[in-house]
């Protein structure tokens, strides 16, 4: 958590002035009963009005500093805060950016979007309350048992003796909480990813009509957080009776004490109004400084929650310099490649060597789960090869400048993902500068121009995820989306599986034919989309089973053959 308060590094004069005139609100404060005894000792005991209206004039007066303190104080601390704030979550979303799919994986998505924002409220709040009270509440706690001590040293012990037991059972009940507070964090967090989950699988929860069982499940969940929070909650209300209980017993104490010392005419009766006020002061802001603690636990718990993403380096090594280009008559090379991901037991790809001429088609086919997709999101290096490498134009791809590197590719993902925005939007993700008839060439190629006449243009709003689209007219857009990029390389991962026979047989027509054309990663279980590629590598188990053309395969790989046959037959 220390380290996340560099980024208060901008607001260094908030987070000095914000404390500093919460402090001076605090002395104003302190004077009041001063102020209030001295009314009753020299105003109210010898009927002197003048001096009482002076009086009363400076307790208006101490009040108009205190409230202008104060909201000095809060526009200080605010502005340090969300200042803050804005800088932290700027950065966790540049360092989110930067770390690689494996690291993604690990941390998950649901639980990065709650450290990005629950946690990061928390933290927010945290250094604004922090601001705010660290110093003022033990400033008024200490600052009154001075003026207690001022005013009568044996009343002073008494509250030295007040303020210790109430710290005792302040802290004591603070520290039971704590650990309980992170449990019900815990339990929150649980709740949230599984609210996450069912809104974004809510077709498939309705489709398998699982609405009960999700319902059922989620109201576990949720009596759990709520018993948690229960429990927690009856604790922490046991504060406020027992240190009103002991404030009080104090306070009878006090006047008791004072009393005879009044008789006595040790103390006067101002003095001892004033002790009794004293009293009332400590007793608040120890329940506030309490509070305090509990937040700011809170906080750090929270910050050392996103402390843990920052922590989780990329594992992308970068280059920021092109390297020197080695000629070669390959656009891509594989040699000798071995993939494990991160808590897999074993290689995901193991020993894939091959090289494709540029301009090459080449098909990727093979079954459930044989790798695939692992194989061509090594290329943009979605995810580093264990072993062995990956060269792209004769040049390791690791030595290529992140961006450059990609900016020559375009992939279109299995999952075909749209973003809320106008159709021109989504496809300018491709190339922010192409021109509409760009993006109308890309269209057409990709076979989505007549869904964009359908829907009137490309001023068409596509909701959230696309969902105002059917699976093949999204995927027909994320194609068209990677083609007006215009890649060197195009990367097509099981990209047209919800298009009808007809169109995927008029979109790969139309790739071939492409005037400049890419050269081309086409990964698809259906052996009608490959069969016509310049060469398909077969996948097995991580391994490839065989390369070479359709021909060649049907006679010399049996796993092509068995999907070939099997498809065939079935198409037939
Ligand atoms: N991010 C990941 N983390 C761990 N293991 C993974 C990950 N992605 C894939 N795998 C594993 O790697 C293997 C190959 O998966 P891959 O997605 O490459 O197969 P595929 O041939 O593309 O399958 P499909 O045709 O079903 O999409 C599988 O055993 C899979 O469980």
């Amino acid at each position: 958590m220390k380290k996340l308060l560099i980024y208060l590094k901008n607001y260094k004069k908030e987070s000095i002035l914000g404390p500093l005139f919460k402090l001076l609100e605090a002395t104003f404060e302190l004077f009041v009963p001063l102020v209030v005894a001295a009314v009753i000792d020299h105003g109210i005991m010898r009927g002197d009005i003048n001096y009482i209206t002076y009086m009363f004039l400076i307790l208006i007066g101490l009040g108009i500093l205190g409230v202008l303190s104060s909201i000095t104080a809060q526009y200080y601390a605010a502005k340090a805060s969300t200042g803050f704030g804005k800088e932290l979550r700027h950065a966790l979303f540049f360092h989110i950016q930067g770390l690689s799919y494996s690291e993604m994986d690990a941390l998950g998505t649901s639980t990065m979007i709650t450290r990005m924002t629950s946690d990061m409220n928390q933290v927010q709040s945290g250094v604004n309350m922090t601001l705010r009270l660290l110093l003022r509440s033990p400033f008024i706690v200490f600052g009154a048992m001075i003026m207690a001590f001022t005013i009568d040293f044996r009343s002073g012990l008494l509250f030295a003796a007040a303020i210790f037991i109430l710290s005792v059972v302040v802290l004591g009940i603070m520290l039971w909480c704590i650990p309980l507070y992170k449990k019900t964090q815990a339990k929150l967090d649980l709740v949230l990813r599984m609210v996450r989950e069912n809104l974004t699988g809510v077709r498939v929860i309705r489709a398998f009509c699982l609405e009960e069982e999700e319902t059922r499940k989620f109201q576990c969940r949720n009596e759990e957080l709520a018993k948690a929070q229960k429990y927690v909650g009856r604790i922490s209300s046991l504060m406020n009776p027992l240190t009103y209980i002991i404030i009080n017993i104090f306070i009878v104490f006090l006047i008791w004490a004072s009393a005879i010392r009044v008789d006595t005419g040790i103390i006067t009766q101002g003095a001892v109004v004033a002790l009794y006020n004293y009293m009332s002061q400590i007793l608040v802001e120890l329940i506030k400084l309490a509070n305090l603690i509990i937040t700011i636990n809170k906080s750090v718990a929270c910050g050392n929650r996103i402390q843990d993403v920052f922590e989780v380096s990329s594992s992308l090594t970068l280059k920021d310099y092109m390297p020197a280009i080695n000629p070669s008559d390959y656009i891509i090379e594989f040699c000798h490649v071995n993939l494990c991901y991160s808590n897999a037991g074993g290689n995901a790809l193991a020993d894939i060597d091959f090289k494709v001429r540029p301009g090459e088609i080449i098909g990727i086919i093979g079954g459930t789960g044989s790798g695939k997709t692992s194989l061509v999101n090594m290329i943009p290096r979605f995810y580093d090869a264990t072993e062995g490498k990956i060269l792209l134009d004769g040049v390791n791809i690791k030595d290529y400048p992140l961006k450059v590197l990609r900016d020559k590719i375009g992939v279109v993902p299995q999952q075909a993902v749209l973003f809320k925005g106008t159709i021109r939007d989504n496809i300018k993700w491709g190339r922010q500068n192409a021109t509409d008839e760009e993006i109308f060439q890309a269209l057409s190629l990709a076979q989505a121009k007549e869904v964009v006449d359908s829907k009137g243009g490309l001023d068409y709003m596509i909701e959230q995820n696309g969902k105002n689209l059917s699976g093949g007219q999204k995927q027909r857009f994320t194609i068209a989306r990677a083609l007006v990029k215009n890649p060197d390389l195009l990367i097509l991962d099981d990209s047209a599986s919800a298009l009808d026979f007809s169109t995927d047989a008029a979109l790969r027509k139309a790739l071939a034919e492409m005037e400049i054309r890419p050269t081309m990663f086409i990964v698809s279980q259906r052996t009608s989309s490959i069969q016509h590629c310049d060469r398909i590598i077969v996948m097995e188990d991580g391994c490839i089973a065989g390369i070479g053309t359709s021909e060649d395969l049907l006679h010399s790989c049996q796993v092509y053959r068995e999907i070939y046959e099997s498809q065939f037959t079935r198409e037939n």
